[in-house]
C-alpha cells in the first residue's frame, strides 16, 4: 500500500486553492506546515504564511518536496502552470489532483507524463468548513490513489465517486450550485426586507429557513415535494406565492442556468 507523506502542494491559492487549504487544516488531515500555497502573487498569501503553511512563487520547487499536487489554477492557465512543473515531477511519488473545470485526466496525463497519476475532484468554496460536495472521477488512476483522494475529501464533506465524463455536470450542480443557491437566500431576503425586516434580520431569518430546508432533506432522506406538501395548506399562502414564482420561471431558470453553466464548463480549457 502506498503511503503518503502528506505534503500537499497547492499550486494556484486562489479562492478554491485557500478554501481547501483552510478545510484541511481544519479536519485536522494536515497540519498548515505540510500544505505548501503557490500563486503568482505571492504578497496574497502573506496572512497563510503567518498561520504556518508554506507559501512559494516556486510551483517546481514546492512539487519537489510534495507527494500530494493539487492544480488549482483556472483551465486557462493551467497548461503554462504543468509546463512549470513538468521538470519536478516523480511520476513513482506524485498524486495529482486536478479541480480545474473541463480538464480531462487524459489531457493532464498528455502533459505531465503517460504514467502520471491523475484524479480529478470538482468541490464547492463550503469545503472551507468541511460542507462540500465533492466528485471526484478518474480512468486511469490506481484504487489506492482513488482511495487516498476520497479520504483527503470526505474529512471536508460528501464525497461522491462518478464517471469522468459527468464531471462538467457536477462542476455546475455542485461547484457553481452553491452560487445559485446563495442567490436564493439574497433574493429571499430582499423579499423579507420589501414585506417589512430590516436587512440584517431578514438574512439571518432566510439563511437559518435555507438550512432547515436541506437539513430536513438530509436528515428525512424525503423528497423536497414531500416537505412542500407538508406546508402548502389548502387555498393558503404558501401555495399561492409558490405559484406566482413557477409562474415566473422559477425552476425553469434554475434548470437553465445549470443547463448553461455545464456547457460552459466544459469549454475553458483549451488543447495546447
Ligand atoms: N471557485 C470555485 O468555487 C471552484 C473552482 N474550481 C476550479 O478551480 C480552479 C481555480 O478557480 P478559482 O479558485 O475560482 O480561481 P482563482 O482565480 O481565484 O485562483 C487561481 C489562482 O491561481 C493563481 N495562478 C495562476 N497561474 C499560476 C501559476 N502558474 N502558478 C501559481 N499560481 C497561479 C492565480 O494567481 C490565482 O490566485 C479553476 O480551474 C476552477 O474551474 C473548482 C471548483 C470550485
Ligand atoms: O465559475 C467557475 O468557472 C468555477 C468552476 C466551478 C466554480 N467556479
Amino acid at each position: 500500500m502506498k503511503q503518503f507523506n502528506g505534503n500537499i502542494a497547492i499550486l494556484g491559492s486562489g479562492n478554491i486553492g485557500i478554501s481547501l487549504a483552510k478545510g484541511l487544516v481544519k479536519a485536522n488531515y494536515a497540519k498548515p506546515g505540510q500544505i505548501s500555497l503557490t500563486r503568482r502573487n505571492v504578497d496574497h498569501l502573506s496572512p497563510f504564511a503567518e498561520q504556518g503553511f508554506v507559501v512559494s512563487g516556486d510551483n517546481a520547487a514546492v512539487v519537489a518536496t510534495a507527494d500530494v499536487v493539487v492544480l488549482a489554477v483556472l483551465p486557462q492557465q493551467l497548461n503554462q502552470l504543468m509546463d512549470q512543473i513538468r521538470p519536478a515531477i516523480d511520476l513513482k511519488k506524485h498524486l495529482f489532483i486536478s479541480v480545474a473545470s473541463g480538464v480531462s485526466c487524459a489531457d493532464i496525463r498528455n502533459k505531465l507524463g503517460a504514467e502520471a497519476q491523475v484524479v480529478r475532484a470538482m468541490p464547492n468554496t463550503a469545503i472551507a468548513i468541511g460542507q462540500s460536495m465533492t466528485c471526484i472521477a478518474t480512468d486511469q488512476a490506481s484504487a489506492e490513489y482513488m482511495e487516498e483522494v476520497t479520504r483527503m475529501f470526505e474529512t471536508v464533506g460528501a464525497v461522491v465517486k462518478i464517471n469522468e465524463d459527468l464531471m462538467t455536470a457536477a462542476t455546475a450542480l455542485c461547484a457553481c450550485g452553491i452560487a445559485f443557491f446563495l442567490r436564493g437566500i439574497r433574493a429571499a431576503s430582499q423579499g423579507g426586507v420589501e414585506i417589512g425586516f430590516h436587512a440584517d434580520e431578514a438574512l439571518k431569518m432566510a439563511v437559518q429557513t435555507a438550512k432547515g430546508a436541506a437539513d430536513l432533506l438530509l436528515q428525512m432522506q424525503s423528497h423536497p415535494e414531500q416537505e412542500i406538501d407538508k406546508v402548502t395548506s389548502p387555498k393558503g399562502c404558501t401555495i399561492a406565492g409558490l405559484n406566482e414564482m413557477e409562474h415566473n420561471g422559477f425552476s425553469s431558470s434554475l434548470i437553465k442556468g445549470i443547463k448553461l453553466s455545464a456547457q460552459k464548463a466544459g469549454a475553458l480549457y483549451t488543447k495546447e
